[in-house]
């Protein structure tokens, strides 16, 4: 249970590089790697582990492949992120999902949670660490002008607590999604940030499987910034250390004793090329970064991990398809990027040239 090893869940495990990822890798990767020198560097990347986003309800039987898998190479941890909310992703269009509130989507996530629960249990050896719902409270906090975030407002917070209370269980750690410094880390977004957590975590019972919060989910900030990026300008918690440190004790003045992990899979390059710090779609420049690991030097933080998996697309450039954001054809957006979710090789090429540390 998250309240062994210090209830650091990261603390002397070892994290399971999952199969699909490593499959996008050697199926689709390295075929068609402009340079074939590369392969070993590509196939190196496979082996880091990364989370499986269970994006849709057809993903969720993979547990069962991944936990033979892991067994089979000693791994005892296996990361995933719950992420099929109705109206998802209410604020862009790139990520929206199979579920619509007005499609009865609050009653078939509570099927999804419960078929990732079944498995949960079935797999009762393993453990499993779980980032919740990316984007979805972090929306709740500065789109609520955005019809479909207010409009599904009452449906995401029902639902994290249902999944928070479903999920409870002792071979299971979660981490709620928390935006990054760059979104809520803002004077005006910090304090509602911090009642809005701990309300969803004492309406859920205060589970025991409930760590903390994830950060920087899919983003591209640093942990320590030598000196703040002007585009951060004029946040003070320019890097992930400061918004965690900033956000930590007004959780635990209000009952949630946070701990933290930050998605470093594409922060290795500082500063960024973002042209503003809210642009979030496959942004040029960027490299894999510092592996995931339990040795991050500072108590409010359990690990670096990597959660979006590098070369996962962010969104499509297409302004003629569907689910098009216009973020996505940003000038520090790299195009032409095919559909959410889907293989951007190019990206994957160039988070590999970029890597910090190198492969
Ligand atoms: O000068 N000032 O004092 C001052 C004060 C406040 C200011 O306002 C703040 O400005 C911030 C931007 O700087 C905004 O942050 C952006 O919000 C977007 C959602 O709206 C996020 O997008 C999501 O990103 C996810 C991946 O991270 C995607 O998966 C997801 O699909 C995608 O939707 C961006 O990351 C995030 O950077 C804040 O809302 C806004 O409140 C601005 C200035
Ligand atoms: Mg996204």
């Amino acid at each position: 249970d998250a309240s062994a090893a210090g209830g650091n869940p990261f603390s002397g495990a070892k994290l399971y590089a999952n199969k699909f990822y490593a499959s996008e890798v050697a199926n689709l990767a390295i075929p068609s790697l402009a340079n074939k020198a590369l392969a070993p560097k590509a196939s190196a990347v496979a082996k880091v582990p990364s989370f499986f986003w269970m994006d849709t309800m057809s993903k969720v039987p993979m547990i069962a492949d991944f936990v033979a898998d892991a067994k089979k190479t000693g791994a005892n941890l296996i990361p995933l992120v719950v992420y099929d909310m109705p109206d998802r992703d209410c604020s862009a269009l790139a990520s929206n999902g199979e579920l619509s509130i007005a499609g009865g989507g609050a009653a078939k996530y509570k099927e999804y949670i419960a078929a990732i629960k079944k498995q949960l249990q079935a797999a009762s050896s393993m453990k499993f660490v779980l980032v919740v719902e990316p984007d979805s409270l972090a929306n709740m906090i500065t789109n609520m002008n955005v019809q479909k975030c207010s409009g599904a407002a009452a449906t995401y917070k029902e639902l994290t607590v249902h999944a928070l209370k479903e999920l409870n269980l002792p071979n299971v750690s979660m981490y709620l999604d928390a935006g990054h410094g760059g979104w809520l880390g803002w004077d005006a977004n910090i304090t509602p940030a911090a009642q809005l957590y701990a309300q969803i975590y004492q309406q859920a019972g205060k589970p025991q499987a409930v760590r903390g919060l994830a950060t920087n989910v899919a983003n591209y900030n640093a942990w320590t910034a030598q000196s703040c990026a002007a585009y951060t300008t004029p946040n003070k918690n320019c890097d992930e250390k400061r918004y965690v440190h900033a956000l930590g004790p007004l959780l635990a003045q209000q009952g949630f004793p946070a701990h933290f992990i930050m998605d470093t899979s594409r922060n290795g390059v500082q500063p960024t090329k973002q042209q503003a710090w809210g642009n979030w779609c496959n942004v040029i420049g960027t490299g894999f970064g510092v592996r995931p690991s339990a040795n991050t030097g500072d108590e409010l933080l359990d690990a670096f991990v990597w959660i979006k998996p590098g070369g996962e697309c962010d969104g499509t450039s297409d302004s003629s398809a569907p689910r098009y954001d216009a973020h996505c054809s940003s000038p520090d957006a790299l195009q032409p990027a095919p559909q959410a979710g889907t293989w951007f090789q190019a990206y994957f090429e160039q988070l590999l040239a970029n890597a910090n540390p190198p492969f």
